[in-house]
Parts: structure tokens; sequence; C-alpha cells
């Protein structure tokens, strides 16, 4: 049986895990690939520090470019820019296949990775970039390779629904619950890039791309990320029947293709209502295929390495049968669509003082933007003992432009005292 060898860049939350999967899983695999993988060296920072598997010392070493350079596989999982960038474009140039989870590096340079893997013969693989453990980059690429899609939505950073649905369901505070989700190896390395929605956004920009044939990147994504919501926008969902989640959302318009992220409200009876703690889901839809949804882990090391070996298992099959790779597809340029024109609806809520004629003059203004309100939540104004009320509506689909100017008008009238919160609504 044919020998491949196998380096691993990182050995933290998900490398561990990828380590561990290679030592104890070795046979299987062999089985499985047709090719012995052998794990010849991890790279990492500091060769000392106590791993969470038990792993020979001798792989360890902090020379990561002369691992790469005796690999048939690399496997980069240390996340960052570099030197994740310069050893992956090592590798590729020298026609080793790579295999990354690293969403952030992809949303930036993926189409100049693809390039190069491409010139030299080699593959390069990146199922656990998006979701985790969920396979939902090979569906959208392959399976769906004979439809036509028109929108992925989905939840995809397993971070922030860890953080919301834990303030949902028990009322739990924000920062203790990114703690616990550093804690348990679901956040990056800089959590930022999970509350600021970046990771989503580089995510939404990686499934954008397979979905639609296009190269997009993070400037293309509109991200809004959950450091913004309150305990209070969250009771106030709960009392509406709704719960807050971050979402992705790459759709098909009139105008092109729009690409967001942002704080996201949805009925209780919506299935992605359900998806708690850190999984993730993915909604397809398709003009033959319908409705699907793929749905799983969507962070942590064990789920995140389940998704790079069956890539790795996948590379390796190839690299045993041989034969040629699949010619590059064309990407077409991206057509952004302005974030202007999306359409969505929106959940207005504010504090108004309770004068006569106040609900008159909104409803006026809504009107007046080409806006239409589907609800008015709490029967419109409920009073308060300060002579202060509050009031929820939430719109019917209209522009982005259209609703901004709409919320921008009621801001100003005097009754107004306080716009609390404006949030878009899917699913209504
Ligand atoms: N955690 C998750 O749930 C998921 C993560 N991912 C992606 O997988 C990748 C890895 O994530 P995760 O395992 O959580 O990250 P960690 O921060 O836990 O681990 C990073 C590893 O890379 C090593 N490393 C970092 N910089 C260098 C460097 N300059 N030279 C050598 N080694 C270096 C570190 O070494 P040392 O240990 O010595 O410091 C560490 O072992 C990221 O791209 C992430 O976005 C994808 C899906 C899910
Ligand atoms: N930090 C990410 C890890 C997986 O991609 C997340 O929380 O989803």
């Amino acid at each position: 049986m044919k020998t491949l060898k196998v380096a691993l860049l990182g050995c933290g939350n998900v490398g561990a895990q990828v380590a561990r999967i290679l030592l104890e899983d070795a046979e299987m695999l062999a089985e499985r690939s047709g090719a012995k993988l052998e794990l010849v060296g991890i790279a990492v920072r500091n060769t000392a520090t106590k791993r969470a598997v038990v792993i020979p010392e001798g792989l360890f070493t902090t020379d990561a470019e002369a691992l790469v350079d005796q690999a048939d596989i690399v496997i980069e999982l240390l996340g960052g820019m570099e030197p994740a960038s310069s050893l992956i474009r090592r590798a590729l140039s020298r026609g080793a296949s790579v295999i990354t989870g690293n969403k952030a590096l992809l949303a930036a340079q993926g189409p100049e990775f693809n390039v190069l893997a491409f010139e030299s013969g080699a593959q390069l693989r990146y199922e656990a970039a998006v979701a985790g453990a969920i396979p939902i980059l090979r569906p959208i690429y392959d399976s769906l390779s004979g439809d036509t899609i028109t929108k992925v939505m989905g939840i995809v950073n397993g971070t922030t629904n860890f953080i919301l649905d834990a303030m949902d369901t028990t009322g739990a505070a924000f920062a203790d619950m990114l703690a616990e989700a550093q804690e348990l190896g679901y956040a990056e390395a800089d959590p930022t890039a999970d509350v600021q929605g970046h990771d989503a956004a580089a995510k939404a920009a990686i499934l954008a791309s397979l979905a639609f044939q296009t190269d997009f990147d993070l400037a293309d994504v509109h991200c809004e990320g959950i450091t913004k919501i309150t305990a209070e926008d969250v009771a106030a969902a709960k009392d509406a029947g709704m719960v807050i989640k971050l979402l992705a959302i790459a759709e098909r318009g009139v105008n092109g293709i729009g690409v967001r992220v942002h704080p996201t409200l949805l009925r209780r009876t919506h299935p992605l209502a359900a998806v708690h703690g850190a999984f993730n889901a993915i909604f397809v839809e398709a003009e033959n295929a319908g409705e699907l949804m793929f749905y799983g882990a969507g962070a942590g090391g064990a789920p995140t390495a389940s998704a790079v070996l069956g890539d790795t298992v996948a590379v390796a099959r190839r690299l045993v049968t041989g034969g040629p790779l699949p010619a590059i597809a064309l990407q077409q340029p991206a057509k952004v669509m302005d974030f202007a024109d999306i359409a969505t609806s929106y959940w207005i809520s504010l504090s108004v003082s309770d004068e006569p004629g106040v609900l008159a003059s909104i409803t006026e203004i809504v009107a007046h933007h080409g806006v239409s309100i589907e609800t008015l939540l709490q029967g419109g104004l409920s009073e308060t003992e300060d002579g202060v009320a509050e009031l929820r509506i939430v719109t019917h689909r209209s522009t982005e432009a259209a609703l901004a100017a709409t919320v921008k008008t009621i801001s100003e009238l005097a009754a107004v005292q306080e716009i609390t919160s404006v949030l878009r609504v899917e699913g209504n």
C-alpha cells in the first residue's frame, strides 16, 4: 500500500483532534483512502505546550517550512493570515495538496490559492472552513451543480449562536457566555471575529462563491455583529414570539447577488429558531431541489476535525487513483447587489411620548416611504407610568434604503424619545 506523508500545521482546538484521529484511526483511514496516511510532523509555536491529547513528542517542530517541504498532504490549522498564507502557497506551488479550515484566509485569498493549485495539479479542500462538521460545501458545489441555487441562509457561527441562545433561554450575560465559548474551543483566537460578525462574513463569502460560481470576498459582504444586542432586545423578541440569531444570507436579487450577515429576528416556528448552543444550520433554496436544510455541530475540535479528515481521505483517494483534476470552473466576476437595494423587513422598537396623534404620524411616515406595516406589536402603544410608551413595529418587505429612510424620519418626530432597536426580520 502507498504511503502518503501528512504534515499538520497547528495543534490547537482542531489540530489536536486531527492528530488524535490520524494516530488512533490510522488503519480505518488507510482502508478508506487506499493509502497509509503517515503523520510526519506537527508545526506549532511552542513544542513544550501541554496538548489536549497524547501525541508523541518527537512529532512536534517549530520549522513549519521544512515540514511542508516533505509532505504530500498539508493540513493547515494555524488560523490567521501569516504564516498560514505563505505555507499554503509553498505547499501548493510544489504540488502538495492542502486542506484548511481557515475561512478568514480563504475569503481573502481563496481565488489565488485555487489558481496555484490548478497550475501545480495540487488539490485544495476546505470543508471545515464553513459550519464545522456539517458537509455543506461539497453538497453546494458538487451535488447541486445541476441546479440553480437562489438563496443560502444560515447560522454559520457557533460562538454567537451559543451566546444568543443562552441569553434567550437562561438570561445569561453576553460576556459570561463568550468566556465559556472560548473555554469550549468554539471561538476564534481573537473572538472579536466571532462577535463582530467577521467570521460569519468570511463563511458567507465562501458559501456565496460556491453557490453562485463567482468570487466574493469579505468586502462584498455587508456585516453587522451581535455586540449591540442587549438583554432587553432578546427579552422583547421573546415577548413577541421571536428569537434573535446571527444569520448569513446570500441571495439572488434583480440587480445581482446580495451577501450579508446581521442579527435577525425569526419567529419561533422557523426551523432556524430551533438551532441551539454552538450548532449551525444552513438553508439552501434551489430552483429544482426546492428547500434543503443542513444541520450539525458548527464549531469545536472534534466536530471540525471530522470535516478535515473527510477532506483528507478524499484528497488521498485521488492521489492513489490518479487521473486529471476537474478543470477549474471559470468564475464569473461577482455582480454584488448594492446593500441599499436588498429587500428585507424591519422590526423597529421605539419609545414615544404618550400623546394623541403619535401613532397616526408614524403610520403616515411609514406609508410616505412606500413601506407598509405588517404588525404593531403589543397592540400599538402601551402606557407606562411616566407618560412614555413603547411601540414595536414589524414592516413588510421593502428595500433597505426605504426602511432606513423610514427609521430616520421617525426618529426626527418630536414625540419620539428614542429608537431603542432596529433589527431585520426573516421568514415571515
Ligand atoms: N475552533 C473551531 O471550532 C474551528 C476552527 N476553525 C479554524 O481552524 C483553524 C484553527 O483553529 P483552532 O484550532 O481553534 O486554533 P487554536 O488557536 O486553538 O490553535 C492554533 C494552533 O496553531 C499554532 N500556531 C499559531 N500560529 C503559529 C505560528 N506562527 N507558527 C507555528 N504554529 C502556530 C498554535 O501553536 P501553539 O499551540 O504552540 O500556540 C496552535 O497549536 C483556524 O483557522 C480556525 O478559524 C474552523 C472551524 C471550527
Ligand atoms: N469560531 C467559529 C469556529 C468555527 O468555524 C465559530 O464559532 O463558529
